[in-house]
């Protein structure tokens, strides 16, 4: 039978990453998507624009929407400091199953709580679940049209906190308008485009990172 392309994507890392070296797994992804087969990662451009944010924030607390097959989940994870703790909800179950692959790949797996399942049933369970009051950091890369409600039903569920960073990829391709209309106008967030290019390729994508201003 054949192979998916999450699935050649995790051979690549089980063949070209060393395991437990993170920035190898991320060096390995990026290759394949480069040579072999695109893939819809944050990749290396954008990456660094997260990298530069998760530094900053420093976050004892990151929720990512939209895990795929891990490569972002790495990134930000191999960046937290000890005991912090990332949440990653990946609604497509073979999705899940190879990035938990990945991620252990990492060696990051006690960083990350891997969830599958839609984000709208999560969100509202995320504080009895996890005991997560608010999210110091959120990276949306998701479903485009699930960023504006999604936003809409962390701020109604308390998980946003004064100074909370969303960063959102892909807000020009394929493109987040409604999201974008919203933090860009709403006076509860202060927002920042970093203009980039969609993963591997020069079409003009970029991150959209909005405070939340309580
Ligand atoms: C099925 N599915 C599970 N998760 C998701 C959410 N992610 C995306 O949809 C997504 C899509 C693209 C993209 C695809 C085709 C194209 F021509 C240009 C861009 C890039 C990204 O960075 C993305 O995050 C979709
Ligand atoms: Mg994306």
């Amino acid at each position: 039978t054949q192979s998916t392309r999450p699935q050649r994507l995790l051979g690549a890392v089980q063949k070209n990453a060393t395991r437990g070296d993170p920035r190898s797994v991320v060096q390995a992804i990026d290759q394949f998507c480069r040579q072999k087969e695109w893939a819809m990662n944050v990749g290396d451009e954008k990456g660094c624009i997260l990298d530069s944010v998760v530094s900053e924030v420093n976050p004892a607390t990151v929720l990512e929407l939209g895990t795929y097959c891990g490569y972002s989940t790495v990134r930000i994870a191999s960046l937290l400091p000890p005991h912090a703790k990332l949440i990653t909800l990946e609604f497509n179950p073979d999705f899940a199953a190879i990035a938990r692959q990945v991620i252990a790949w990492a060696g990051l797996e006690d960083k990350v709580h891997l969830i599958e399942g839609a984000s709208g049933d999560w969100i509202p369970k995320m504080t009895e679940q996890f005991g997560v009051k608010t999210f110091d950091l959120v990276f949306l890369d998701h479903w485009k049209d699930r960023y504006l409600p999604d936003t809409m039903l962390m701020e109604e569920c308390g998980l946003l906190r004064k100074g909370s960073i969303l960063l959102a990829d892909n807000v020009i391709c394929p493109g987040t308008p409604d999201y974008l209309e919203y933090v860009r106008s709403s006076p509860r967030y202060e927002s920042q485009y970093f203009k980039s290019h969609l993963e591997y390729t020069k079409v003009e994508d970029g991150l959209e990172k909005s405070v939340f201003l309580g």
